[in-house]
């Protein structure tokens, strides 16, 4: 089977210019079969203040009425995914620049309320098309997928980007052995949040539950290795979370393991 690397970008890497191109070199520079997901959370938090609009997040999701839709999709469909697509344009890489709405990439269902949180337009996915996909590989494109679905209604539904890049993950397994790597804007796991000098090298269920329960891990680093756990007993080969700068050092970061 042949090799993909996907890859997941989120907001504290992308809200400043020197980290984002610190990036999108890196991964202009990654060789074979890639593609790119990516969030913006903090870009829209920034956007809906300007517009006198609250952010709300609620466990790491967004809480999404229909103004933070509207301005969500300009944000994160609009003016993140677009210049990520220009900048590695530039970089020779000839990325494609796409919602989950475009080629029904990925169909979601809006998100019951639970816990009494009204989600409004959040959806989790139920489809992904992977031959789509799989197409656009084929043909040497680098897909660029932004964290927006669609209930094929008509409605655009806004996706944690870190759910967007396990979902396309486990689709895209059918047709390639994939790697998953979640860049951001720390070393990897670590111990101690604050010193990126502290990273877990490798991290099964069982230390993600004891670094949760002691507070270790926290924040949006629960969200990512709760999905990131998910792809992985659903067959991903190797799944990284690993600095934005060091995505192509197999050594740098932490790596996912399945339980003994
Ligand atoms: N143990 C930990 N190791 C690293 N980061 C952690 C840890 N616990 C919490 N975090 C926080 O999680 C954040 C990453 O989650 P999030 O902001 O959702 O990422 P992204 O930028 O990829 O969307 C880090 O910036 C950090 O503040
Ligand atoms: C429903 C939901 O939470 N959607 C996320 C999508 C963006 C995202 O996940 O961005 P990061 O990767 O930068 O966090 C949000 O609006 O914040």
């Amino acid at each position: 089977m042949k090799n993909l690397t996907v890859v997941k970008v989120g907001g504290g890497v992308l809200e400043n210019e020197e980290s984002s191109s610190q990036f999108l070199k890196a991964f202009a520079a990654l060789e074979g079969n890639k593609l790119l997901v990516h969030g913006g959370g903090r870009l829209a938090d920034q956007y809906l203040l300007k517009l006198g609009l609250k952010p709300n997040m609620v466990n790491g999701r967004r809480v999404t009425d229909k103004d933070t839709l509207e301005v969500v999709t300009m944000v994160y469909g609009g003016l993140v995914n677009k210049q990520l697509v220009a900048n590695l344009q530039s970089r020779k890489v000839n990325a494609i620049g796409l919602t989950g709405a475009d080629g029904n990439l990925i169909v979601s269902v809006k998100r019951p309320s639970d816990d009494g949180v009204d989600w409004g337009f959040v959806g989790d996915p139920i489809e992904v098309n992977a031959d789509t996909l799989n197409d656009l590989v084929g043909q040497g494109t680098v897909p660029v997928i932004a964290p927006l679905t669609h209930d094929g209604k008509g409605t655009l539904l806004n996706t944690n980007a870190d759910t967007m890049a396990t979902v396309v993950s486990v689709a895209l397994a059918r047709h390639y052995e994939v790697t998953l790597i979640f860049a951001f804007d720390k070393a990897g796991v670590l111990t101690d949040v604050d010193d990126d000098n502290s990273v877990v090298e490798k991290i099964d269920e069982a230390g993600f539950a004891e670094m949760k329960a002691s507070g270790q891990i926290h924040s949006g680093m629960i969200p990512k290795l709760e999905s990131a756990f998910e792809a992985l007993n659903e067959g991903i080969r190797k799944i990284r979370i690993v600095g934005f700068a060091n995505i192509s050092n197999e050594k740098a970061g932490t790596t996912l393991q399945l339980e003994k």
